[in-house]
């Protein structure tokens, strides 16, 4: 499907948007729901991973296909390896055979599970035949994807002895890490995260509980970047987020206030707002801590017309797409002059766009996204406009919601 998308006739946008649970929550409760289940969960996110992740929990045999969700990829090989009577082939899109997995493979073979490649070493597809894991240690990289420390984490407490893990190396998008102690703490599973160690502790069954998942700050990040694009006095409300998120990416709250926008908490809905221009002609962020939502600012300074340098972009080649290189072609395609390192991406302030480029998305949802707000400065195409539903399947109707005029053509 290829999109028209241009501006409001005002630029100056009062509206309220509902967004679905975090996919990141909502896939690690999945997870566990299917090891505890005891557990309920409220506000599941309706999003295409969410959706894979919770057909692939109800496989014992065959093949599962998980398309591009990165997350149902590394939760589901933790999971099947320690189901003693089920026996997989875990596959995916094309992309997600190009994805790593081997760090995974490699930690879970040496608690004791029973994992083979079906074509290239170190990749999906895999098949796993599940086995009772009794191992209780394992060291593994840190550096290079937490989804892997996550999906193991993920099945600690169900192992007989819990588990423990020694993180070699720098880690990566700890606050993912962190979440999925913190959901595991709400389930009432003990853990300790110190230094690089971090244990979990067994646990046979959990006291029936209803898990709220909270709304997707990710998913936020494109109306943080409108907010910051319109009007001084353009105000936007999300539902439904907290202020003691689980979510990595509810940094968006302070990074924002750098281009102008406040945010504020009315009960669970968070109001957007524009309050004033950047404070500055250049930006420097580190986003090792929040690589989701490197796209989104970096198209936000290009409209902006301010120069950033973000550093801690080191895992964004091994995303949907190399999300540094897409990034770098769309934004020289609309007139920008950027830069990219393997982990590093420099943008310099320029004004000029380019109208009616046609964006393409790489198969991800996030480059689309990103893009769409720089349709307030100059109309914009969409190739394969559909990928927004792999996290955020209402993206183009809420888009509408705010008076952009959304085209197919
Ligand atoms: O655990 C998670 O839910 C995620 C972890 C991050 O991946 P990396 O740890 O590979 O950076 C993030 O990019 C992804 O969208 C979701
Ligand atoms: C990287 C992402 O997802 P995943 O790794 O789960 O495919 C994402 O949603 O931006």
């Amino acid at each position: 499907m290829k999109l028209h998308l241009s501006a409001p006739s005002e630029t100056l946008i009062k509206s309220d948007i509902a967004i679905t649970g975090s996919k990141s929550e909502t896939n690690r409760l999945l997870l566990l729901q299917a090891l505890f289940p005891a557990i309920k969960i409220e506000n599941l996110s309706n999003s295409d991973d969410a959706q894979v992740m919770q057909e692939g929990l109800q496989i014992s045999s065959g093949t599962v296909d998980i398309h591009h969700a990165g997350t149902a990829m590394r939760f589901l090989t933790a999971y099947f390896a320690s189901q003693e009577n089920k026996e997989v082939t875990l596959t995916g899109s094309k992309r997600m055979t190009e994805r790593p997995i081997k760090v995974l493979v490699d930690a879970l073979r040496s608690l004791g599970a029973e994992i083979s490649y079906k074509k290239d070493e170190g990749y999906p597809p895999i098949a796993i035949k599940g086995k009772k894991l009794t191992k209780t240690q394992v060291s593994l990289p840190a550096n290079i994807s937490s989804q892997y420390i996550s999906a193991l984490l993920l099945i600690a407490p169900s192992l007989q002895n819990g588990l423990e893990l020694e993180l070699v190396g720098k880690i990566t998008s700890v606050p993912y890490i962190k979440m999925t102690l913190g959901l595991l703490s709400q389930i009432g599973v003990e853990s300790s995260f110190e230094g690089n160690t971090i244990r979990v502790s067994p646990k046979s069954e959990v006291v029936a509980s209803t898990q709220v998942v909270e709304s997707d700050w990710s998913s936020a990040s494109y109306f943080y970047s409108i907010v910051s694009l319109c009007e001084v006095g353009t105000e936007i409300s999300l539902s439904a987020y907290h202020k003691d998120s689980l979510q990595g990416d509810s940094v968006l709250q302070e990074i924002y206030t750098h281009f102008g926008v406040e945010t504020t908490f009315e009960g669970h809905r968070i109001v957007l707002k524009k309050v004033g221009n950047p404070k500055d002609s250049s930006f420097t962020f580190d986003l090792a801590n929040a690589p989701d939502i490197a796209q989104t600012i970096a198209v936000s300074c290009y409209g902006l017309g301010v120069a950033c340098y973000m550093t801690g972009l080191h895992t964004l080649k091994i995303k949907e797409t190399d999300r540094l290189e897409a990034l770098k072609a769309e934004l020289t395609k609309l007139g920008a002059s950027i830069s990219v390192t393997d982990k590093t991406l420099t943008l310099e302030a320029s004004q000029d766009f380019v109208k009616d480029v046609a964006i393409d998305t790489y198969n991800d949802h996030r480059m689309a996204m990103a893009f769409a707000p720089l349709a307030l400065k100059t109309s914009l195409y969409f190739n394969d406009a559909e990928v927004v539903s792999k996290s955020y399947p209402d993206f183009w109707r809420d888009m509408e919601k705010l008076k952009f005029q959304v085209k197919t053509v």
